[in-house]
C-alpha cells in the first residue's frame, strides 16, 4: 500500500475545483426519432458518489453524455429537459461547451492518455486543450500541479521517477489513473465515470475505487457501474434505471445506497441489485 491516502495533499497551485450540486430535471433523449430516455430528474449532490446502475442498454451512459454536453456531439442525437450545475443551466446560451465540459470532466470505459506523450505532459495535456496551459518561465508551478493531480488520483508514488515516460507506457490501470489525473488537473466541480473499471484486473479496480474514495471531496464524482458490489462500495447514492420493450430508459428508483441494496422499495430495483435478471 502506498502512502497516497494518509499523506496530506500539497495545496493545489491552481484555483481548485469546489464540488457542485448537479440537478438534471425531466431529461429525455433521443438518437433520430429513438427515444431512449424519458422523464429524468435526479439531483447529484456536491461531494457525494452518485451510481447510476441497470442492466445494458437503458440509457446509463447517454445520460452520463447529457451531463456534460457530449449526447449533442452524436449526429442525429436530441434531448429535452435541464441539467443544471448549481443552479446554472449548462444548456444556457450564455455558458459554452467547453466551460461545461471543463467544470464537469470525464472518464471513459477505456482509458485514453496520449501513448507517446510523456505522463507529465498526459496530466497538463487536458488544461491545454482549453487553452489554460503554462507558459515558459512556470514550470515549477506546472510541476507542483501534476504533483497534486498524480496525487490525487493515487499514482504519484508509481510514476514520480518516471514523469518523462510515455503514458503508453503504463498499466492499463496506471493508465486509467493517469487518465483520472489528467481530469483532475482542470479542476473540474464534478467528474463523470463511464465504467472507469470494466478493462481492469481487480487490484487496479480496488485502486481506482481508492481514488474515488480520496477525491470525493474535492469533486462530484457520478460513476456508471455494472458491478454491484463496487456500487455498494463507492457510492453514497444509487439510482436505478431501466428500459422495457415501448417505454425509454427512465429511473426506477433512486436513493440511498445502503437503501436501494437493503431496502429497496421496488420490486425490480431488489431483483436487478440480487443479480436475478439484467
Ligand atoms: N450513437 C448511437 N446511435 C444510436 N443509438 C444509440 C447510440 N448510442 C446508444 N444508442 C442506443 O441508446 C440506448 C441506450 O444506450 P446506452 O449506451 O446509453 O445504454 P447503457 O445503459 O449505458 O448500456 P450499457 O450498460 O450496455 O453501456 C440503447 O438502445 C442504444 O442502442
Amino acid at each position: 500500500m502506498t502512502d497516497t491516502l494518509t499523506t496530506p495533499l500539497p495545496p493545489l497551485p491552481t484555483s481548485a475545483g469546489t464540488p457542485a450540486t448537479l440537478s438534471a430535471r425531466n431529461v429525455g433523449a433521443w438518437f433520430g426519432d429513438h427515444q431512449v430516455l424519458e422523464g429524468v430528474d435526479l439531483e447529484m449532490k456536491a461531494g457525494q458518489v452518485t451510481a447510476l446502475i441497470g442492466p445494458s442498454g437503458c440509457g446509463k451512459s447517454t445520460f452520463l453524455r447529457i451531463l456534460n454536453r457530449m449526447h449533442e456531439l452524436v449526429p442525429g442525437a436530441s434531448l429535452s429537459g435541464e441539467v443544471l450545475i448549481d443552479g446554472d443551466d449548462i444548456y444556457a446560451p450564455t455558458m459554452p461547451p467547453i466551460e461545461s465540459r471543463r467544470r464537469i470532466g470525464m472518464v471513459f470505459q477505456k482509458a485514453n492518455p496520449f501513448p507517446t506523450m510523456s505522463i507529465h505532459d498526459n496530466v497538463l495535456s487536458g488544461l491545454k486543450l482549453a487553452g489554460k496551459g503554462f507558459g515558459k518561465g512556470r514550470a515549477a508551478e506546472a510541476g507542483d500541479l501534476v504533483e497534486h493531480s498524480l496525487r490525487s488520483a493515487g499514482l504519484w508514488d508509481e510514476v514520480r521517477n518516471r514523469l518523462g515516460a510515455p503514458g503508453g507506457s503504463l498499466s492499463g490501470g496506471q493508465q486509467q489513473r493517469l487518465c483520472i489525473a489528467r481530469a483532475l488537473a482542470v479542476s473540474p466541480d464534478v467528474l463523470l465515470m463511464d465504467e472507469p473499471c470494466s478493462a481492469l484486473d481487480p487490484t487496479s479496480t480496488r485502486r481506482v475505487e481508492e481514488t474515488i474514495a480520496a477525491i470525493a471531496h474535492e469533486v462530484t464524482v457520478v460513476i456508471v457501474t455494472h458491478n454491484m458490489q463496487q456500487a455498494q462500495r463507492v457510492s453514497d447514492r444509487c439510482a436505478f434505471f431501466l428500459a422495457a420493450e415501448n417505454q425509454p430508459g427512465h429511473i426506477v428508483e433512486q436513493g440511498s445506497t445502503a437503501d436501494i441494496f437493503e431496502n429497496p422499495r421496488d420490486e425490480r430495483t431488489s431483483d436487478y441489485v440480487n443479480g436475478r435478471f439484467g
